[in-house]
C-alpha cells in the first residue's frame, strides 16, 4: 500500500488484516494519542477482549512544526530495527514490535499504557525504586553488545551501515548542539531569562567546549545508541521500565545516551524550584533525583565492566588499564553531553514539561537560571569527573552559587 497518513479508522482496519492480533469481528477502537515532537501513535484496543496495541507511523514531516519541516520516513525503519536489536538483548526493557510495514512507515508494537512516561512521573514526583537498575543494565547491554569491544568487527560495521540516519543526527547537531548557543531562529525561551542566554551566546570558553562536544558527536561511531534517552521516551512503573522511541538511533559517542538519563533527572531537579510544595519536599525530592544519577552510573559500570570481563570479542580489551580510562572517558562525555542536553531542554526550540509546567513565568526563570547554570558547570568542569559522587558536588556547589 502506497505511503498515507492514516486516520484512527484506517489504523484498525490495519491491525484487522494483519495475522493473530485480534479475533475475526471484533470491536476495534481507536484514539490517536501522540504527544511526541514527531509522529503519529494510535492506541487500538478490543474493548470486549482488552487486548491493545499501538501503531506508531511516521510523519514525512515534523509533527511539532508542520509540512514546512519534511523528514525522512526513513526513522521508522530504524526506530522499528533499533527496537528488534534492542528486544534481542535486554526483551524486558523494551516494547515487542509484532510487525513493521516499510511503504507505510509504521510499526505496531506492545501496548505499554499499564506504565507511566517517566517524566510525568517525575514530575508527580513518584520515585521508581528499581529504575537505576533497569536503565543501567538497558545502557550497558546495549551499548556493550552493539561496541568494538563486544560486536564482532563485521556485525559492528554493517550495523553501522543500517544505522546512518542524517536527518536525525542533523535535528540533534543543531538542537542540541549548534542553535541554542547563537542567537538562531529556532530558539524559544523564557523572555525573563534573555540576558542569562545572552551570556551563554558570548561564553567562549564555554562555546569551545560544546564544540568539542559536538565533534565527538559527528565523529565516534562507538556504539549504537539510542539517540534520544530523555525521560519523555521511558516508561515506567514501581517494578518495570521500558524504553521506547529510538527513531534517533545511530552509532555515536557511549557517553551520549547516559548524559541524556542524567539531563532529563537534573532538569527535574531544576524544576523542582517550582513543582514542589514546599522546601522540605523540594529538598527530599532532589536528593532523590541526585541519588539516581549516580545509582544509574554504578549500575551501568558495573553491569558494563562485568560483560567487557566476559565477553569482550576485540583482543586488545584486556590490555592492562585500558577498560578504566575507557570508562572514565564515557563518565566524563555522559557529563558533557549531559550539561548541552540541559542546555538545550532550556533555550532551544523543544521545551520539557518538567519546566514548562511551571506556571509562574518569574518562577520558571528560576528554575531555568538553576537548569542553566548546572548545564554550564558540568560542560566546563567535566574532565575532573572522575567517579557520580562529583556529578552532585557539581549540582550543590552550583545550587550554592546560584542562591548565594
Ligand atoms: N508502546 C507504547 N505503548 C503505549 N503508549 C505509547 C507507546 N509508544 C508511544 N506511546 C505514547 O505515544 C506518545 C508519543 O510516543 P513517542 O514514541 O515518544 O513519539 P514521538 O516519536 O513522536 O516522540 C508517548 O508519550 C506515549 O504516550
Ligand atoms: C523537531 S524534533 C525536536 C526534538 O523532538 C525529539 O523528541 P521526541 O521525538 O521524543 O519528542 C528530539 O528530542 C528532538 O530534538
Amino acid at each position: 500500500m502506497a505511503y498515507r497518513a492514516l486516520t484512527e479508522q484506517e489504523a484498525v482496519e490495519y491491525v484487522r488484516n494483519l495475522p493473530n492480533l485480534f479475533a475475526t469481528g471484533a470491536t476495534l477502537a481507536s484514539h490517536e494519542i501522540g504527544d511526541g515532537n514527531l509522529n503519529l501513535v494510535f492506541h487500538i484496543r478490543d474493548e470486549e477482549g482488552g487486548k491493545s496495541v499501538i501503531v506508531k507511523q511516521a510523519l514525512p514531516y515534523a509533527r511539532v512544526v508542520g509540512e514546512s519541516w519534511p523528514l525522512t520516513l526513513d526513522r521508522a525503519r530504524i526506530e522499528a530495527e533499533a527496537l528488534q536489536i534492542q528486544y534481542k538483548l535486554v526483551p524486558e526493557l523494551v516494547p515487542h514490535v509484532y510487525h513493521y510495514d516499510a511503504e507505510l512507515a509504521l510499526t505496531v508494537m506492545e501496548d505499554l499504557s499499564d506504565h507511566i512516561i517517566m517524566r510525568k512521573g517525575l514530575i508527580a514526583k513518584n520515585r521508581y525504586p528499581l529504575f537505576a537498575k533497569h536503565i543501567g543494565r538497558f545502557l550497558a547491554h546495549t551499548l556493550f553488545y552493539t561496541s568494538d569491544i563486544g560486536a564482532h568487527p563485521y556485525e559492528k560495521k554493517a550495523l553501522v551501515g543500517s544505522f546512518i540516519n542524517p536527518e536525525l543526527c542533523k535535528i540533534t547537531e543543531d538542537l542540541v548542539f549548534t542553535d541554542p548557543y547563537e542567537d538562531a531562529s529556532t530558539n524559544n525561551f523564557n523572555p525573563l531569562i534573555r540576558p542569562e542566554v545572552e551570556d551563554i551566546w558570548h561564553n567562549a570558553p564555554l562555546k569551545r567546549e560544546i564544540a568539542k562536544l559536538k565533534y565527538g558527536f559527528l565523529t565516534r561511531a562507538e556504539a549504537l545508541l539510542h539517540g534520544d534517552l530523555h525521560t519523555g521516551s521511558i516508561f515506567v512503573t514501581e517494578t518495570s521500565t521500558k524504553v521506547i522511541d529510538p527513531e534517533f538511533a545511530y552509532y555515536g559517542p557511549l557517553g551520549f545516551d547516559i548524559g541524556a538519563v542524567f539531563a532529563n533527572l537534573l532538569l527535574n531537579y531544576a524544576a523542582q524550584h517550582g513543582l514542589a510544595k514546599n522546601d522540605e519536599e523540594r529538598e527530599s525530592y532532589r536528593a532523590y533525583l541526585l541519588e539516581t544519577v549516580e545509582d544509574v552510573w554504578s549500575e551501568f559500570v558495573s553491569q558494563f565492566v562485568q560483560l567487557w570481563h566476559k565477553q569482550a570479542k576485540e583482543r586488545s580489551a584486556h590490555v592492562e588499564g585500558f577498560w578504566q580510562d575507557y570508562v572514565k572517558n564515557v563518565l566524563q562525555d555522559a557529563v558533557g553531553y549531559a550539561g548541552c542536553k540541559m542546555l538545550r531542554r532550556v533555550i532551544g526550540l523543544a521545551g520539557v514539561a518538567d519546566l514548562n509546567t511551571i506556571e509562574s513565568d518569574e518562577v520558571r526563570a528560576e528554575a531555568e537560571r538553576l537548569a542553566l547554570a548546572i548545564g554550564q558547570a558540568l560542560i566546563l568542569e567535566r574532565t575532573q569527573v572522575a567517579e557520580a559522587t562529583d556529578i552532585t558536588a557539581i549540582v550543590n556547589k552550583t545550587v550554592g552559587l546560584v542562591h548565594s
